[in-house]
C-alpha cells in the first residue's frame, strides 16, 4: 500500500542480494494529462488504468530475456561468485492487480500499516504531483481498499508485512525469506536423490550450504 514502507525496504534488499535490479512501478505513471478526473473531482492517480502496465512488464521481461544484460545496462554490476543467481524486485502500490505480471512473481510480499498512520506519513511525502486537499479520504484510501478487496477475491497469495515494524526488523524478514527462497530453489534443481547414488569422493555430500546459492534459472519477486 501507499506508505507501507515499500521504497524503504527495496533499497536495503538493493544492496544485500547479489546481482539484483529494481522496478519501480511509480516510473511509469502516465502523463497528467491522461489521468482521467472522476466524478468525484480528484485525478484518478490511484487506478490501474493510470499506469503504463504494458511498458512496466516490457521492462520486466527485457530482464527476463537476459539478466546480465540488464544489470549491466543498469549500472549494477555481476558479482562473479554469484553469477547464476539474479533477482529481480519489483516495488509498487498496485503490483498483484495487472494479470500478466501477477503469475510471474516468485514471492510477493504486501506491506500495510493502519489507516492513521498511512495518512499521517502520507501527509509528510512530497510527490511530483503534491495531493490536493482531501486526496487520500476521497480517493487514495477508497482505491486501495477496492484493490486490496479484489486481490483477495481472486485468490492472490501473498506474505503480509506488518509496516508498523522497524525498518531493521523487516528488512531482516524479507531478506531471510528470499534467501530461504534461492536455498529451495537451488535444492529443486540439484539431482535427484532418487537416481542411483554414484561413489562419493572425501567431503562430498557433507558440505555446508551456502546463504547464496547459485539459482540456475533467474528469479524475479
Ligand atoms: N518501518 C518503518 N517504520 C517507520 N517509518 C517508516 C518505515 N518504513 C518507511 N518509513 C517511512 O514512511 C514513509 C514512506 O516510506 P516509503 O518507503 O517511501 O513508502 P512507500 O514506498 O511504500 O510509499 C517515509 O517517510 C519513510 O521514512
Ligand atoms: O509519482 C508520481 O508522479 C505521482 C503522481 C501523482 C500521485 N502519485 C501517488 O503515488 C502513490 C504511489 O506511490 P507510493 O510511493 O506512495 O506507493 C499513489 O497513491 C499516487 O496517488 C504519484
Amino acid at each position: 500500500m501507499t506508505n507501507g514502507g515499500k521504497t524503504t525496504l527495496t533499497n536495503s534488499l538493493l544492496r544485500a542480494l547479489p546481482n539484483c535490479c529494481v522496478i519501480h512501478q511509480d516510473d511509469f505513471f502516465k502523463p497528467q494529462d491522461q489521468i482521467a478526473v472522476g466524478e468525484d473531482g480528484f485525478k484518478q492517480w490511484d487506478v490501474l488504468e493510470s499506469l503504463d502496465m504494458e511498458a512496466m512488464l516490457d521492462t520486466v521481461q527485457a530482464w527476463l530475456s537476459s539478466p546480465q544484460k540488464f544489470a549491466r545496462a543498469h549500472g549494477v554490476s555481476v558479482q562473479p561468485e554469484a553469477s547464476d543467481t539474479h533477482i529481480l524486485l519489483l516495488e509498487g502500490f498496485l503490483l498483484y492487480s495487472y494479470k500478466p505480471l501477477v503469475d510471474l512473481y516468485s514471492r510477493r510480499y504486501f506491506l500495510t500499516v493502519p489507516y492513521e498512520e498511512c495518512k499521517w506519513r502520507r501527509s509528510t511525502r512530497n510527490y511530483t504531483v503534491p495531493d490536493p486537499p482531501g486526496l487520500f479520504d476521497g480517493h487514495v484510501w477508497p482505491m486501495y481498499q477496492k484493490y486490496r478487496q479484489e486481490m483477495e477475491a481472486n485468490g492472490v497469495e501473498v506474505v503480509y508485512l506488518d509496516g508498523m515494524k522497524s525498518r531493521e526488523e523487516l528488512f531482516r524478514e524479507v531478506l531471510e525469506d528470499i534467501q530461504n527462497s534461492l536455498l529451495n530453489r537451488s535444492q529443486e534443481s540439484a539431482p535427484s536423490p532418487a537416481r542411483p547414488a554414484r561413489p562419493q569422493g572425501p567431503g562430498r555430500g557433507c558440505g555446508h550450504r551456502t546463504a547464496r546459492p547459485a539459482a540456475s534459472q533467474p528469479d524475479s519477486m
